[in-house]
């Protein structure tokens, strides 16, 4: 059987996953698509040589494509909309981060998946599938260094487009950090502070960058994350765990070191689609193959839910300055 998918927003990662869903993956096609730039639809289907329908709208898609499956790829505020339409057409849905902008909409999310009796929704949380990630969990899992006390981090993207503001540096970006940790740690957080550097001159005016997240877990563990996505040198994604009895650090990608010009040197991807590129196809395929057996297991609305809780108080925390407390509902059995 091959799963017939709808993409809502085609642009850069809804062409990639369409791409990678053609060209790539196993037991599903792109049937349908759409975006508010028809132009864009039109192009994807025209360069990937797709046998799909551009609809006008996402709910024109959901309502007549006779799609099983739909791709939430669009802007991070249109999300809700559409993942809320597909939960009540019965479509399963693969959303991208974030599940919803705000904790507010995941729960609309949440309560109509509920209402449904049925999980359907899979958040594009891709880390958990990154092999890297995979090695820090195993490792912290096996006890290699004892009882995790700290984490530092680094997110950072060489730069953001004029359309990128202060909160996106929560709601984003840091909320790759924010649901991989709690799936690291084992853990919930307890509270946010954001501070904020001497600004990069290269941050446009609607951009406070760097910024520095602090968290704290029930268990007592302390989070630091630099969040700078003007950096320019690349993309780079650091995560270093410091346990009782040794540290683990997240893998570099692989990479050639190269002996040249009296220089040793290894090459920075720029790239997020470069960086977690297997990961995304790993998360995918596991959407695909979810569908086909009735049963997603990958990181669901309620980790959207948990992420996007955390992630509006550290947005309250960049604009109070203060110590923000971080109040986690309870997990329903629906979810557990
Ligand atoms: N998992 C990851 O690492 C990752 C990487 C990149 C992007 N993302 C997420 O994917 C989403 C899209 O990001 P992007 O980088 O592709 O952005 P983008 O700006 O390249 O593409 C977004 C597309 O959505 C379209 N769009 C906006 N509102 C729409 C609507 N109401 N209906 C239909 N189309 C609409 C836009 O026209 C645009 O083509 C965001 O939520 C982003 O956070 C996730
Ligand atoms: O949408 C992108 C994507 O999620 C990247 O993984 C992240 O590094 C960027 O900061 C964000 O803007």
């Amino acid at each position: 059987m091959t799963i017939k998918i709808g993409v809502i927003g085609t642009g850069a990662i809804g062409a990639d996953h369409t791409r990678r869903i053609t060209q790539t993956l196993v037991g599903a096609e792109v049937i349908a698509l759409t975006d508010v730039n028809a132009d864009s639809a039109h192009k994807v289907k025209s360069d990937l040589g797709l046998n799909a329908e551009v609809y006008a709208d996402g709910h024109e898609l959901i309502a007549n494509s006779g799609v099983d499956a739909v791709l939430v790829t669009c802007w991070g505020p249109a999300h809700e909309e559409f993942v809320v339409a597909a939960i009540k057409a019965g479509k399963y849905v693969f959303c991208e981060k974030p599940l919803a902008t705000t904790a507010a909409g995941c729960r609309n999310i949440v309560e109509a998946e509920m209402a449904a009796g049925k999980k359907l929704v899979q958040v594009g949380f891709m880390r958990p599938y990154d092999s890297g990630y995979k090695l820090l969990k195993e490792a912290i899992d096996a006890g290699e260094i004892g009882a995790p006390l700290m984490i530092h981090a680094a997110h950072r993207n060489p730069t953001v487009p004029e359309q990128y503001i202060t909160p996106m540096a929560i709601h984003d970006t840091l909320i790759h950090e924010l649901d991989v940790f709690r799936w690291l740690l084992d853990d919930d957080y307890v509270s946010a502070q954001v501070v904020f550097p001497r600004k990069s001159k290269h941050a446009h005016d609607q951009v406070a960058d760097p910024q520095i997240v602090m968290l704290e877990t029930k268990k007592g563990i302390r989070i630091d994350v630099e969040i700078f996505v003007n950096c320019q040198y690349g993309y780079d994604i650091q995560c270093s765990v410091v346990g009782e009895e040794g540290i683990a650090n997240l893998p570099e990608p692989q990479a050639l070191t190269l002996r040249k010009n009296a220089q040793l040197g290894q090459s920075i991807l720029t790239d997020w689609k470069d960086r977690f590129i297997a990961a995304y196809d790993v998360e995918l395929q596991d959407f695909i193959d979810g569908v086909a057996t009735q049963n997603l297991t990958g990181p669901n609305s309620w980790s959207g839910l948990a992420a996007a809780v955390s992630a509006d108080a550290c947005v309250k925390a960049q604009e109070s300055g203060l110590i923000e407390p971080i109040e986690m509902p309870e997990t329903p059995e629906f979810y557990r």
